[in-house]
């Protein structure tokens, strides 16, 4: 089999990057021509897509996904989370290092992306962990994880904060010299409770849990911020939570600091009001906020102030997620939903654009983790990575639906606006409403 097997594509009336109809020609994995020329170079044979009322974006890129394998391949593995991205339009994944074992080689690098070409539903981009084994002790082999295979541009110990400022310090000049970026968990271990589980204010007083306070978020940020531009280096904020992040963050780039962050679609739709019924579901680290940090994160996603949405998606075996509040895993499933909740709560309501879509899932992110060969504009000669969006389907997510081996959906019973159509990976459809087709390439 050669790689010339596949005939050509006409996508045949959709809405460019919501800029008006165009038709989009892909051959051999590329997109051969947009507009008028598209179907007058299309040659005999060439299949045909209507797209009339939909809406063509470049792939979905995923900055912060825990795919679980090795090691938790009970709660995913890395082609069911492949699959669940395909399913919500994503062409690429980078998939967090907390995994067991943690991902701070060069050889655990190689693997997971091995793993995600095997599976071939989209490109999985292994994250590295900043310390070796995330114990903040010690620095992983950054260098040798940049050198390999695998690429490695993004590095975190997500799921902890690199708290040590010397530590952080010396990943941060690391990392410059192959222009990598280390995402951090923002969160100050020193500021909250061991057995923090919530927001600390009014609200967890009353359901008298642990909470973590805001600041623990913000004054690392603040520290980290003065780190890059002390170093000169790329430092991305994970999951912006809280108002006062964003207040730092206008600040730092007001300065020309680089520093880049993400928002995950549930602290842009979800309160901590949730946590009234004490359910499991809604336990994320960081955790829910009030309603004016979710309003501050969706003004600043809206003006850039937030660069990118990234899901976050940390699935959990029931035995993990079902105990006490105090005692549950941290984390909820996103990427079947990521599009569908900011389509409703950013583009129904007014507040973004689609090419603004575009920007905060695909662009944005694919710059950040330094992704280079997809394009990300729908041009000619452009890979044909691309998501079809209906942006009138309605959609009541059902958990049960779901590709993710793991149920610890809070989207349940949600009725959403905009739904994810299909998905092309350099020109291979790896998904269509719901179905999902892997396959790697030759
Ligand atoms: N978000 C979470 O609540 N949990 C993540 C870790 C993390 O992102 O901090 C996990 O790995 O389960
Ligand atoms: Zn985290
Ligand atoms: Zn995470």
């Amino acid at each position: 089999m050669t790689s010339h097997t596949q005939p050509s594509l006409l996508v045949e009336g959709a809405d460019v990057l919501g800029d008006g109809a165009q038709d989009v020609l892909v051959a051999d994995g590329r997109i051969v021509a947009v507009g008028a020329e598209a179907s007058a170079q299309a040659p005999a044979g060439t299949q045909r897509l209507s797209a009339d009322g939909l809406v063509l974006l470049p792939g979905f890129v995923d900055l912060h996904t825990h795919l679980r394998e090795p090691g938790r391949e009970d709660a995913e593995t890395v082609e069911t989370g492949s699959q669940a991205a395909a399913a919500g339009g994503f062409t690429a994944v980078l998939a967090m290092a907390n995994t067991d074992p943690v991902t701070d080689t060069a050889e655990v690098a190689e693997r997971v992306l091995d793993l995600g070409r095997r599976a071939g539903y989209v490109d999985v981009h292994p994250v590295g962990a900043v310390t070796k084994g995330l114990a903040g002790e010690e620095l992983a082999e950054l260098g040798l994880m940049a050198r390999s295979r695998a690429r490695v541009r993004v590095f975190s110990d997500d799921g902890r904060c690199v708290h040590d400022a010397r530590l952080m310090r010396r990943a941060l000049e690391y990392v410059r010299a192959f222009d990598g970026v280390v995402s951090q968990h923002s969160q100050d271990p020193r500021l909250a409770d061991g057995r923090a589980c919530c927001h600390e204010g009014e609200l967890s007083g009353r359901l008298g849990l642990p909470g973590w306070p805001a600041v623990a978020e913000e004054t690392i940020v603040a520290r980290d911020v003065m780190l890059a531009r002390h170093t000169g280096s790329r430092v991305h904020v994970a999951h912006v939570s809280t108002a006062g992040t964003v207040e730092v963050l206008r600040w730092a780039k007001a300065q020309g600091i680089d520093v880049t962050a993400e928002v995950t679609p549930h602290h842009l739709m979800l309160t901590q009001e949730r946590l009234v019924g004490y359910d499991p579901t809604f336990k994320v680290n960081p955790p829910l906020r009030p309603t004016e940090d979710a309003e501050a994160l969706r003004a600043a996603l809206a003006d850039g102030t937030i660069d990118a949405v990234a899901t976050d998606h940390a699935p959990h075996v029931r035995q993990d997620k079902e105990h006490a509040f105090v005692d549950a895993a941290f984390g909820m499933l996103g990427l079947e939903t990521a599009l569908g909740v900011v389509s409703t709560l950013m583009v129904q309501e007014g507040r973004m654009s689609w090419s603004d879509v575009a920007r905060v899932m695909s662009q944005a992110p694919a710059r950040i983790a330094r992704l280079t060969d997809q394009g990300h504009r729908v041009q000619a000669g452009d890979p044909a990575t691309l998501t079809l969006v209906d942006p009138d389907r309605v959609v009541t997510v059902d958990a049960t639906r779901s590709r993710s081996l793991s149920r610890n959906n809070p989207w349940h019973g949600l009725q959403l606006t905009g739904a994810v159509h299909l998905t092309m990976l350099r020109g291979r459809v790896t998904a269509r409403e719901g179905l999902v087709w892997g396959g790697e390439e030759q």
